[in-house]
């Protein structure tokens, strides 16, 4: 079943994104901004999604029995996030893989998995260990990998000011972490080599 986020956002964010402007000096009752509140709003309960979706539900409803043992990467999954620290974006692709034992899983789904655990406050470490860690859980693979290269605009727009930098997380779990090879196929596959 398709995971849509329907929820409507609350009065009291609105509330306090109007609180935020008078806060920053700004008139939220001119013109330009009479309607801001309500579209951040919107806004902001769309960027944070994540938090009314199960991540355990958005596999389980599209497990496949399949004798196919090889490795499987959906690579470049652009994705959205916010800072926790900061709650400013940061952003950048994704590199899913994994080894199926006897299931294998849709492959929207993955990105969904993805999307489901960016559209929340995170950090880029934990963000990329729990969408390894849920594969592994719900699909039982023999592995799953995990790589997120993205930019963050706290270094980029504030703070350090570093416009060329990106960061780069893995979490390589079961087979992925063992055995060399696979870990090496998982890097070249995601970096555009066949072999
Ligand atoms: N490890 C990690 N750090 C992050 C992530 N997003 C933001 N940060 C960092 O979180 C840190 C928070 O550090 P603080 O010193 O408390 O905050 P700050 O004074 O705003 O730091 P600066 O960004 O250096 O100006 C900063 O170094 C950010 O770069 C992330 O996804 N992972
Ligand atoms: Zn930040």
């Amino acid at each position: 079943m398709p995971v849509h986020n329907t929820e409507k956002p609350t009065d009291s964010l609105e509330a306090h994104v109007r609180a935020i402007l008078e806060a920053l000096g700004e008139d939220p009752d001119r013109e330009g901004l009479e309607n801001t509140p309500a579209r951040v709003a919107k806004a902001w309960t769309f960027l944070t999604g994540g938090y009314r979706e199960d991540p355990d539900k958005i596999i389980n409803g599209a497990l496949f029995t399949e004798d196919y043992q090889e490795m499987i990467v959906e690579k470049d999954i652009d994705f959205y996030s916010l800072c926790e620290h900061h709650m400013l974006p940061f952003h950048g692709k994704a590199h899913v893989g994994y080894i199926p034992r006897k299931k294998i899983v849709g492959v929207s789904k993955l990105a969904r998995l993805v999307d489901a655990y960016a559209r929340r406050l995170q950090v880029q470490e934990r963000l990329t260990n729990q969408i390894a860690h849920t594969i592994m859980d719900r699909i039982n693979p023999l592995g799953a990998a995990v790589v997120m290269e993205a930019e963050h605009m706290c270094m980029r727009m504030r703070g350090v000011q570093k416009q060329n930098s990106t960061i780069v997380t893995s979490a390589l779990l079961g087979a992925f972490r063992t055995q060399e090879k696979t870990r090496a196929e998982f890097m070249n596959l995601i970096r555009g080599h066949a072999s």
